[in-house]
């Protein structure tokens, strides 16, 4: 077994992190933080982790073990874990960061986005991509991955098949994603209050959302070519879930889309191509690390229509960590993460 620390572990990743840690039969938590609750015990703020996580939460900035850990997840904000990973690495430590610190390759623009000037941009070309279905060979070797954002996981996956073999014309993609409430993390503000987010639905980062250069970086690599998109992103009236609406134009009529989806993904362990006509729901993700797709040619016209589902705690976050951890270590790349997902 390894030795694990998690740095945030009151967020929402980072309790489901918690959760599939604690059922991952090669992982021991040895190290878990939270500044505001320092000296608490995780299962008496998190009842649901009882008999699972015995241990109390560290403060960040006092704990010293960090380094004796195999690997460290970060669960904190942008900019965190840019301020100490170098330490990590330098020790022989594995990072997997779940936040955008090392998303971007380009410097100028992940500073232009976060607003921030980056800690270790030198660190920045030896990060590798976490998304497995595009990168799994230099995951298995790297010491840091960037975990890909939650909007963006769903969106490459559902247009990586149309724009790496070129049948869709690559400047006018558009991306409408819903959302739910977890994707913004666990925090006390107005707008993520029940009386506005529930019985409610509204649009929001339209003029421009930090995941679209990110998004754009990875359909550019697999296109080979810079592609236009326009992504909108929406907060729903639930708690987990992303369910992304993708459209394209396509440029080759003779093209069997089903069977392109299911050639591309046909060894993916967690891409589910459904049957042709299918209307994929959140809750058929829901706890699990599966993404869930549809692909549509709606009267046989010249628009496809992809449909993905995944667990923005799970495949967009959590899960897909614990997906990186097993290719670094080298375990089943299933290890841990085949729970069923949770109906109704
Ligand atoms: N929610 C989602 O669906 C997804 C989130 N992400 C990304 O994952 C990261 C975590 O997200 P989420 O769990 O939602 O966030 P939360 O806001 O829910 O949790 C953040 C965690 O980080 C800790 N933290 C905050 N500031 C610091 C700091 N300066 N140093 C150390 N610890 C700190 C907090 O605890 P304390 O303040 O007590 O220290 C808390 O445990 C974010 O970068 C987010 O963008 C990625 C994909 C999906
Ligand atoms: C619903 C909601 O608010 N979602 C978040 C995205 C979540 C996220 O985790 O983004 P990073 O990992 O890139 O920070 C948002 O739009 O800001």
């Amino acid at each position: 077994m390894i030795k694990v620390g998690i740095v945030g572990g009151t967020g929402y990743t980072g309790v489901e992190l918690l959760r599939l840690v604690a059922q991952h039969p090669e992982m021991k938590l040895s190290v878990i933080t939270s500044r505001k609750e320092a000296g608490q015990k995780v299962a008496d703020l998190f009842p649901s982790l009882r008999g699972h996580v015995d241990m109390a939460f560290s403060d960040p900035a006092r704990v010293t073990t960090l380094i004796d850990c195999e690997l460290v997840f970060f669960a904190t904000p942008n900019g965190v874990a840019m301020e100490q990973v170098r330490e990590l690495l330098e020790a022989g430590v594995r990072v997997i960061d779940l936040a955008a610190d090392f998303r971007l390759k380009d410097v100028a623009e992940w500073e232009s986005w976060y607003a921030q000037t980056h800690a270790c941009p030198d660190l920045l070309e030896g990060a590798v991509y976490g998304l497995p279905e595009v990168n799994r060979d230099s995951i298995r070797s790297a010491n840091l991955v960037a975990n890909p954002g939650c909007y963006p996981t769903a969106v490459q996956l559902g247009f990586l098949p149309l724009v790496e073999t070129g049948v869709v014309d690559l400047n006018y993609l558009v991306a409408d994603v819903k959302s739910g409430a977890s994707g913004a993390g666990r925090k006390a503000e107005v707008p993520l209050l029940l009386a506005e987010v529930g019985d409610n639905f509204k649009a929001y980062g339209v003029p421009g959302h930090r995941h679209l250069p990110e998004i754009r970086q990875g359909l550019r690599l697999g296109a080979g070519r810079e592609v236009g998109l326009t992504f909108v992103p929406h907060l729903l009236p639930m708690i987990r879930g992303i369910h992304a609406t993708l459209y394209a134009r396509l440029t080759r009529r003779d093209v069997d889309l089903q069977a392109l989806f299911e050639a591309r993904y046909a060894n993916e362990p967690f891409v589910d191509i459904l049957p042709p006509g299918s209307h994929p729901e959140t809750r058929s993700v829901r706890a699990s690390n599966h993404c869930r797709i549809a692909v549509h040619r709606p009267q046989e016209g010249e628009m496809v229509v992809v449909l993905v589902v995944i667990d923005n705690l799970v495949k967009g976050a959590a899960g897909q960590a614990v997906q990186n951890a097993n290719l670094m270590f080298d375990w089943p790349e299933t290890l841990g993460l085949t729970q069923v997902p949770i109906l109704p």
